[in-house]
């Protein structure tokens, strides 16, 4: 291929071709004029033009004069301002060749380095799939792959856990940061395809911040017919005016039949969101992740502490009051459980049938189980399932796994699963006794019991008789036990 490439560009050259080869043709030519040098000049370099000039600084490349001497001596004027040498055609030729043999090569290089990014495994061409370049910095953030290529990614040798956060902030004027850390990079990319276009989210995480949305949105992008945009674009609430051209283009490039989604947790307790949302697209599906909103609350202010370890203790956030223990509701914190609250804007836009509640709790004691809801829920096949999870001891949660065994576990970041801060058992009580009535509230809207309350073994096991043996739905059993309660 080289050498056919090679006679190419000398015959082009040879015939006079206009372009660049033929510009070095005509070079040449040129030199052939002057008057003939000893051959052996050439060779030393000395008198004539230097061996390494001759043969590679072809002054043809860089622009059209054919005479040597106009162009100020700098590429091919004979030193010492000796006569220009005469080139005899032969090595006119050879010099051609030369110069023809390293345009071929560098022709080569940029279409090797241009047309064939490293591929996964080689698998490529037999699968059938378009070839996407994989980013080889192994710590790219995580995106979702093409089908064909998750199946094909290689992975990291021996890793498990997923490196510590890359975190980003949003700067205003440019375009979204990553806010936080993704599952391990390895395996998927951050790279667009080239095919497919960029569709506005058909489905959105809205919520809840600590929820767990960060672990659904990694769960569900292995589905093949999932593309997820990996970074929390918060168009809903902090970037509307950037309009939604703006918004598409975030987006990861999808196939029609695929379903592109985006998750920001804020949106939930946004109260222009559910109607903004809904001027989109009345269409588009809802996920909400609830999780028992003290340990929510305790998960939030833990995330605040890492990053400022100065601010006051829980408690005295918490509680306006402690010795009545009244409680601070406009500590965001503390707001943002209060779920059935944020949920009545969200219903004057969408019927509820339109959103999905995760149980948070669930998601880490059944991963597959709450993935086959959201599966469902999206009109998917179940494809991912218990095959993709296992239990890492060391971390303490669900992690991905490939299906079928091979490769090395994918986990979420540090910053997901972070040990709490110690609170006294009292305030915890305090608490769960603040939300209770905003968690049955809840329960009664969505009719879905969550892990949210703490139910007795006997209530859980009330509410299984009365769905099996009297044959009530699951709503109105769990309602009446929480009523009872
Ligand atoms: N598989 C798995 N691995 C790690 N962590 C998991 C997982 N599933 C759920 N979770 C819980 O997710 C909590 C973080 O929630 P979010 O991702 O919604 O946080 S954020 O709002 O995006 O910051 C995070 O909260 P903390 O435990 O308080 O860190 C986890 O409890």
């Amino acid at each position: 291929m080289f050498l056919g490439l090679a006679v190419q560009v000398l015959d082009a050259g040879s015939a006079g071709v206009t372009g660049s080869l033929g510009l070095a043709v005509q070079e040449l030519r040129g030199w052939g004029s002057w008057k003939p040098a000893p051959p052996d000049d050439l060779r030393r370099g000395g008198g004539g033009v230097p061996a390494s000039s001759a043969g590679l600084r072809v002054p043809a490349l860089s622009g059209t004069e054919t005479h040597a001497g106009a162009r100020g001596g700098h590429d091919v004027a004979p030193a010492h301002g000796a006569m220009a040498p005469r080139v005899s055609p032969r090595r006119a030729r050879r010099y051609l060749f030369a110069c023809s043999l390293c345009l071929s090569c560098s022709l080569l290089c940029y279409s090797l380095l241009l047309r064939s990014p490293p591929m996964r495994g080689g698998g490529y061409q037999q699968l059938g799939c378009p070839r996407t370049p994989i980013s080889s910095g192994g710590k790219k953030l995580l995106q979702n792959m093409p089908p064909c290529a998750l199946s094909e990614a290689p992975l990291p040798p021996g890793g498990t856990e997923v490196p510590s956060a890359r975190k980003h902030t949003h700067t205003p004027g440019g375009p979204p940061k990553p806010t936080e850390h993704r599952l391990h990079p390895q395996g998927n990319s951050t790279a667009t395809p080239r095919y497919g276009h960029k569709k506005l989210p058909q489905a959105i995480i809205v919520g809840v911040k600590k929820g767990g949305t960060r672990a659904v949105l990694e769960f569900i992008r292995v589905h093949p017919e999932v593309r997820a945009m990996g970074t929390e674009p918060h168009f809903f609430d902090r970037n509307y005016d950037r309009g939604l051209d703006w918004y598409r283009n975030l987006m990861p490039r999808s196939l029609d039949r695929q379903i592109t989604l985006e998750k920001t947790p804020s949106y939930f307790v946004t109260r222009e969101a559910p109607r903004r949302i809904s001027q989109m697209s009345p269409k588009v599906k809802l996920i909400v992740v609830v999780r028992n909103p003290v340990t929510r609350a305790i998960s939030d202010y833990t995330q605040t502490l890492s990053k400022k370890p100065d601010i006051p203790s829980f408690s005295e956030l918490a509680f306006l009051n402690q010795t009545s223990g009244e409680v601070d509701t406009t500590w965001n914190a503390i707001r943002i459980g209060l779920y059935a609250l944020h949920l009545q804007p969200w219903l004057s836009h969408f019927p509820i049938s339109q959103m999905h509640f995760v149980s948070g709790e669930r998601l880490i004691t059944d991963p597959a189980g709450e993935m086959a809801r959201v599966q469902d829920f999206l009109g998917l096949k179940r494809l991912v399932t218990d095959k993709h999870f296992y239990f890492n001891k060391t971390k303490g949660f669900p992690c991905l796994k490939k299906p079928g065994g091979g490769g090395a576990p994918r986990c979420l970041g540090k910053s997901k699963g972070r040990t709490h801060v110690q609170i006294n058992t009292e305030d915890i009580e305090q608490l769960r006794d603040f939300y209770r009535p905003h968690n049955i509230k809840f329960y009664e809207i969505v009719g879905q019991l969550f892990h949210i309350i703490e139910l007795t073994y006997s209530a859980a096991r009330l509410i299984n008789h009365m769905v099996k043996s009297w044959h009530l739905s699951p709503r109105t059993a769990i309602l009446f036990t929480v009523r009872c309660q």
